[in-house]
């Protein structure tokens, strides 16, 4: 068994925890608050900013074209591509997209998740630490979506086109992450074996996380102050 799939087996439960929670089961029955989708997207645009901007750190790290070249794409995909994805919330929320993520901030949840791929990027050499701790976005999304069609016809559910965004385009990403991944594994030791399996399920409990804070509207509750 690869190390990945090792990972993989140990974050199944996490994952199901996550589609039992109430934003998933919300969005497959449709009628989640629209509160919930306002506060996730004025958390997510900002973590997918900060998402694209760890994989430019990750580019220094490399030496291969292809793994460049990558990247390159996965940056554009994330900044150009999944605003496809929060169109169909701000659709659903029935504001303009601009309005509803204008003032969002790194809520408690999601300045932890981010911080932990921050944490990783700066603090090793090779990049293998950090994709764990990124791979789980991609992953989760994935998995959630794959279990949703699994068990529900979505149709004519306002959010469809959102699970819909995530069961496609995702197999070359985690085939590629994963490779990599491996690769490092199985040359390196025990302690960072250990570090690389924490560092991908800590994030798939920062997913968790992300869904709850949004769902609950979590904010740090310090007043913003204005220049
Ligand atoms: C927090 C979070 N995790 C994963 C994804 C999927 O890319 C996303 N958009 N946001």
């Amino acid at each position: 068994m690869m190390f990945t799939d090792e990972l993989q087996r140990e974050a199944a439960p996490i994952i199901e925890a996550i589609y039992q929670d109430d934003f998933i089961q919300g969005v497959i029955r449709g009628d989640i608050d629209k509160k919930a989708i306002r506060h996730y997207l004025k958390a997510d645009h900002l973590y997918l900013n900060e998402f694209a901007k760890i994989y430019s750190l990750l580019i220094a790290k490399l030496n291969d074209k292809d793994d460049i070249r990558f990247l390159l794409e996965q940056i554009d995909f994330v900044i150009n591509g999944e605003v496809t994805a929060h169109y169909t919330m701000a659709d659903y929320v029935g504001e303009n997209y601009q309005d509803i993520i204008a003032g969002g901030e790194w809520y408690p949840a999601s300045d932890h998740y981010i911080k932990h791929m921050y944490y990783n990027a700066y603090k090793y050499d090779d990049a293998s630490f950090t994709i764990c701790a990124m791979a789980p976005c991609p992953y989760v999304y994935q998995q959630l979506a794959l279990k949703i069609k699994d068990n529900h016809d979505l149709t004519g559910n306002p959010l469809k086109d959102w699970v819909d965004f995530y069961t496609v385009n995702m197999d070359e990403l985690m085939n590629r992450l994963n490779h990599w991944v491996n690769r490092f594994a199985e040359t390196t030791t025990d302690e960072n074996r250990e570090i690389l399996r924490r560092n991908f399920l800590e994030s798939c409990v920062h997913e968790r996380r992300f869904f709850e804070m949004s769902y609950r509207q979590e904010a740090w509750g310090i007043e913003v102050m204005h220049a």
